[in-house]
């Protein structure tokens, strides 16, 4: 039970964030710009609060019983028009764009369906920024570079629209109900609109056994004598591992097979 006297609901992923530093932290990170905020799971509206005094929050909350304390807590801002409350999942409002003008996600996530968030996020042409809480091993995922062991599918999407960088790692103790494991949070700053499915495809294909050589899991599905060849263009080694390839070369692997 929090300050609120709300019980925090699992299957919502609910750990409300209560540690007021990292709250700061979050807003201090948030990019400079005219960019609209868009708020997922704003849960009891601690980073609501500041986020409204800040900029105009479009917020979505799957909750109804959170949506109803939200609306009688932010009547002010809902009134004049710095808050807006979209009660319901926000996948299912999702289509290509979340809302028709560019925004920043900015949230403390609910980690069951995080990745897939920021996945639509990457995608999604509206949005410019990402500044979001997940779970630590997520983030680090999103973060990674070339040649680290966590550089995988998630590393190379990243890389391929901005750069991403971990702002502070936050463990369980800075919420309430805590959760089970280390949580940061990160920024990613799109630079460009990129979203190609059978990239996507390529790369499934290329991390699905990241200890295997990249050429014997691309073997799989595309054609050997291809695969040689453009490996012997980009001067890439047969016995490199998924994970040792750059970004740049993986768009250029993927030019080269894609026909
Ligand atoms: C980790 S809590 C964060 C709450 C609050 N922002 C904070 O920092 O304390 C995640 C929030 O996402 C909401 N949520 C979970 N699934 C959702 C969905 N599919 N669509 C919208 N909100 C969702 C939860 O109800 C919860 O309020």
């Amino acid at each position: 039970m929090n300050t609120h006297n709300v019980v925090a609901k699992k299957k919502f992923g609910q750990n409300f964030l209560q540690d007021q530093e990292v709250l700061r932290k979050i807003v201090e990170a948030m990019p400079k710009n005219d960019n609209k905020i868009v708020e997922i799971g704003p849960g009891l509206g601690d980073l609501t609060k500041f986020l409204v005094d800040v900029k105009s929050v479009e917020a979505f909350e799957v909750d109804t019983d959170l949506c109803k304390l939200l609306q009688s807590k932010f009547e002010e801002e809902i009134n004049t028009k710095r808050l807006h409350i979209n009660c319901g999942d926000v996948l299912e409002a999702w289509q290509s764009e979340l809302i028709n003008e560019p925004y920043d996600l900015v949230a403390n996530l609910p980690y069951y369906i995080a990745t897939n968030i920021i996945l639509k996020a990457l995608a999604d042409p509206m949005c410019k920024n990402i500044l979001v809480m997940v779970q630590l091993e997520v983030a680090e995922k999103f973060c990674a570079n070339e040649g680290e062991k966590v550089f995988g599918s998630l590393g190379v999407i990243t890389q391929s629209v901005g750069n991403a960088r971990i702002i502070v790692k936050v463990p369980p103790t800075a919420f309430d109900p805590q959760p089970k494991v280390d949580s940061a949070v990160f920024l990613i700053q799109k630079q460009r609109d990129r979203s190609d499915k059978d990239f996507e495809e390529l790369l499934r294909v290329a991390f699905t056994q990241p200890r295997k050589t990249l050429m014997k899991n691309l073997s799989a599905k595309y054609e050997k004598q291809r695969l040689q060849e453009a490996f012997n263009d980009l001067e890439l080694l047969s016995t490199i591992r998924p994970h040792q390839v750059s970004t740049k070369d993986y768009h250029q692997l993927y030019k080269k097979i894609k026909n």
